[in-house]
């Protein structure tokens, strides 16, 4: 969907990022991925996906255009459908359709990269709408848990406004909010700054680190390759339709196995 951004600077790995290893007994599995296949028509745009994401990891997706991140994300938040393999969060398939699949997929926290948020409804209700909708949350408890989620976002001073008042970067803040307002188990973030002006990259950036140091287990598609190096306990790289290589972001980032990474660290790093 996007080109890679000019973003993505190589920084220093922060220091004492724990290794995959070392958060191997961390958790249960939360996502799982098994033998995933998705077609669009002739195109074969995730093939064999096998995934295991622990609970308070997080795994950053990167990878050239069209190599099916986005479409991953989408499958696991069942936006997509998948032609044949397994998805399950926390244990549980997700089902296709009805009540039981909005529920689990509150557990499942999306952040996409145009916002989406509803132009209509003020930041507040913005917010509001999913936990009174979906998970049966009294407004006024609600009211209180989105203000709370605005202020840790940094916009609860915007909360009476229409998204088209706000910033860029304040409306993704608002986004990520309204993802944590329905309390999820997971939340994926699909090129979150690519729609971004530079200026406002950071500040979305700093909520992402923030929530991975509060624990937050989290999927990130993103070419911020600076984000990966602070935050990422994984990183994945993809390319036409598959996982070719993951690795630390230390290991991924210094001594990359595959050619194909190499190829496009080369690009992306010296842009
Ligand atoms: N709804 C769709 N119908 C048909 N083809 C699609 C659809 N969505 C995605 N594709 C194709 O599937 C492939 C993978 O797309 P996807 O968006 O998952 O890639 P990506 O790695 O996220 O790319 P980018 O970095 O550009 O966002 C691309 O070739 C894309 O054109």
């Amino acid at each position: 969907m996007t080109s890679d951004t000019p973003h993505s600077q190589p920084v220093p790995a922060a220091s004492g990022a724990p290794a995959p290893a070392a958060r191997e007994g961390a958790g249960q599995p939360l996502v799982q991925l098994k033998d995933v296949n998705k077609h669009f028509g002739d195109l074969h745009v995730l093939r064999n996906i096998n995934l295991e994401v622990r609970k308070g990891e997080v795994v950053v997706v990167i990878g050239p255009s069209g190599s099916g991140k986005s479409t991953l994300c989408r499958a696991i938040n069942r936006l997509e459908t998948i032609d044949d393999g397994e998805i399950l969060i926390d244990g549980t398939r997700l089902p296709s359709e009805g009540k039981q699949l909005a529920r689990l997929r509150a557990d499942v926290g999306m952040v996409f990269q145009s916002f989406n948020l509803f132009a209509h409804k003020s930041i507040l209700e913005n917010v509001t709408l999913g936990p009174v909708k979906v998970k049966g949350t009294k407004p006024a408890a609600a009211k209180e848990l989105a203000m709370s989620l605005l202020k840790r976002v940094g916009v609860d001073n915007q909360a009476g406004k229409l998204p088209a008042q706000l910033s860029g970067g304040q409306q993704q803040r608002v986004a990520i909010a309204r993802a944590l307002a329905m309390k999820p188990k997971v939340m994926l973030f699909d090129e979150p700054t690519s729609a971004l002006d530079p200026e406002m990259i950071n500040e979305v950036l700093d909520t992402m680190v923030g929530l991975a140091k509060e624990g937050m287990t989290m999927i990130v598609v993103t070419h911020e390759m600076g984000f990966a190096r602070k935050a990422a306990d994984r990183v994945i790289f993809m390319a036409d339709g598959q996982i070719v290589e993951q690795a630390t972001p230390e290991e991924f980032f210094t001594n990359p196995k595959s050619e194909r990474a190499r190829d496009f660290l080369g690009k992306i790093l010296n842009h």
